[in-house]
């Protein structure tokens, strides 16, 4: 709860006027039987005037009890909003700090329960707090107090109701918050589900898995269930068990009252107000309970944040450092690199140098380590051993923004958002103008279809880019870190669904557009790779050659096996 705090200092004239709220309807709530105990007396002496005046008052105090009932909502829905969404800022602003490492440790899925879901649990959590946690135990005292000024003789009854009533309330919040932890364990395993299940939508159906992704989701589902009825059985026993308790109490005092009527005949006029403060008491604890249920539920969530706002991003920059581009340089200095969930090195003592401008290619059979070696460049992971300098700066002591600015990253997995064309050019290059746009098109030989639309840089592209074909994704990603003009580019083997064609005339445009641009091409094929300046071979992790094509052939032998093999299966192919 602590993490709240400074929140609500930021909204303390809301809460000042929530409480004073509070006070009032309390006041208002509690007043009444007392009133309605003088009304009925005034109207058994046949005070007139008297009956007049007070009911005059029970109206007011009904109406306050509406207006601070409706301020109170208010108030506390303003604290709750403005509260709920300065952390959610504040949440997002600190994911977007983490490394891909950090946000591996939570899953994206967890992230995104923990943002949406988390939220409206601690939303659920605030509102109980202004609107029941600190008015009904005020409620709850001061109903107490008025049973027993009631009927002073019978205070022990209140004592057995309170008791009886406690003790089943405690059992049953205890069972509940217990399954809070696993209810929201059960919520991150079913967006999981569903994330992958839509991500791969078509794999799942190409490969005829709908039964059995389905049956994954139903037995989560079913497990969640399984909380929920729990929780609900809980639920279901907590009000007719003290609802029974509390008749009883009522009839054993009304049953007493009634034995000793003749010598307390003034009693005919407390039983409703007594009932009255009893069944308001058991209101208050029902609602004491509930918000005490919701608290804890919001807790658990809360911590599911805080385990956020605790997390130190494992990669920081140097935000001290200047933000213009960094030189084109690239220097590996004896780098190993274990991902953080992994029990082995996937890379291994690398060391190479390559110079603003170069074409670089590397190579090596899946697995081998090349992805990982450009994330190392673009820094989303850090070294384990080992440093890597841009432009002659060690990556530690950049500035992320000249990072950015310096090395332009095109994906395996081409991937683009919704929006147009030209949105997601403009990722590269905020205010890229129509001739960049173009130009960058051109080279990545995406032109040619993008000009068939007729809105052409302003053909819309669906959710999951699901109006593009592969390739055209590819060609698109090319395009969006051309456009950039950093001073790296790096292809993860951003070409592997185009044909080999176009794959060779944006080689070849890079090569007479974009001279002075270091550029990275992470390819299987060698002959995608092959008229590159320098050629580094990974082979299960480790750098085993770097050469030109025309060297590697004759000095390195898992160079000419990779070659051997592609060129072999080429051949089988052309027959
Ligand atoms: N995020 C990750 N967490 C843990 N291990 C990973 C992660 N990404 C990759 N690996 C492992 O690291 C090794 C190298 O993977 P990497 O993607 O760098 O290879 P690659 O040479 O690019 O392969 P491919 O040509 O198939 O893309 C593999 O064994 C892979 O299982």
């Amino acid at each position: 709860m602590k993490i709240l705090l400074p929140y609500f200092k930021r909204y303390k004239k809301d809460v000042f006027l929530t409480l004073i709220t509070i006070v009032f309807s309390a006041f208002a709530t509690l007043y009444q039987p007392r009133l309605l105990q003088q009304v009925q007396n005034e109207l058994l002496a046949d005070q007139q005037q008297a009956v007049i005046r007070d009911t005059a008052i029970l109206i007011g105090l009904g109406l306050l009890s509406i207006i601070t009932g409706v301020l109170n909502v208010y108030y506390a829905s303003r604290i709750t909003q403005g509260v709920v969404s300065d952390l959610r800022e504040d949440t997002y602003a600190k994911i977007q700090t983490f490394s891909l490492a950090n946000v591996q440790q939570f899953s994206s899925e967890s992230l995104s329960v923990r943002l949406i879901n988390d939220m409206q649990q601690i939303m659920n959590m605030i509102m109980t707090i202004f609107m029941q946690l600190i008015r009904m135990p005020l409620i709850l005292i001061g109903s107490i107090i008025m049973a027993i000024v009631t009927i002073p003789r019978y205070w022990w009854a209140v004592v057995v109701l309170l008791a009886l009533i406690m003790g089943l309330g405690v059992v049953a919040v205890k069972q509940i918050t217990t399954m809070f932890d696993k209810f929201q364990m059960y919520m991150d395993k079913i967006s999981g589900r569903t994330g992958e299940f839509l991500q791969g939508v078509r794999v799942v159906k190409s490969f005829n898995q709908s039964p059995q992704e389905i049956a994954k989701l139903n037995k989560d589902s079913d497990e969640l269930n399984e909380v929920n009825i729990k929780v609900g059985y809980w639920f279901s026993t907590i009000l007719p068990g003290a609802q029974l308790i509390s008749y009883l109490v009522i009839s054993l005092v009304v049953y007493l009252i009634g034995t000793s009527i003749l010598q307390h005949p003034q009693d005919v006029s407390v039983i409703t107000p007594y009932v009255n403060y009893v069944l308001t008491m058991l209101f208050a604890i029902l609602l004491v309970g509930m918000a005490v249920m919701q608290i804890s539920r919001g807790n658990v969530s809360l911590r599911r944040i805080q385990e956020i706002m605790d997390t130190q991003p494992d990669v920081v920059f140097n935000e001290k450092a200047p933000e213009d581009a960094l030189g084109g340089s690239i220097e590996f200095d004896d780098v190993s690199f274990t991902y953080p969930d992994g029990q082995q090195p996937v890379l291994k003592h690398i060391s190479f140098a390559v110079a603003p401008g170069q074409m670089v290619g590397i190579v090596g059979a899946t697995g081998s380590g090349k992805s990982t070696l450009a994330q190392l460049i673009a820094r989303l992971y850090d070294p384990t051993t080992g440093k890597i300098k841009i432009g002659g700066s060690d990556l530690r002591q950049v500035n992320e923004n000249a990072l950015r600015k310096t090395v332009s990253y095109v994906l395996q997995k081409a991937v683009l958002f919704s929006g147009t064309i030209a949105d997601n050019l403009r990722q590269g290059k905020k205010d890229a103008t129509s001739y960049e746009l173009e130009r960058a098109a051109q080279m990545a030989q995406a032109s040619e279809f993008i000009q068939r639309y007729d809105e052409t840089f302003d053909h819309e592209v669906e959710e999951r880019s699901a109006n593009f074909s592969g390739g055209q994704k590819q060609r698109l990603s090319i395009a969006r870190g051309i456009i950039a003009g950093s001073p790296i580019l790096i292809l993860d083997d951003s070409t592997s669904a185009l044909d080999a064609e176009s794959e060779k005339l944006i080689q070849e445009a890079l090569e007479k557009q974009l001279p002075d641009t270091t550029t990275i091409m992470i390819a299987e094929k060698i002959v995608s790779v092959m008229h590159a300046d320098k050629i580094l071979v990974l082979d299960n992790g480790r750098l085993v050659a770097e050469g030109t094509h025309e060297e590697l052939l004759k000095t390195s032998p898992v160079y000419q096996e990779i070659y051997k093999t592609q060129k072999a299966k080429e051949r089988k192919e052309e027959l």
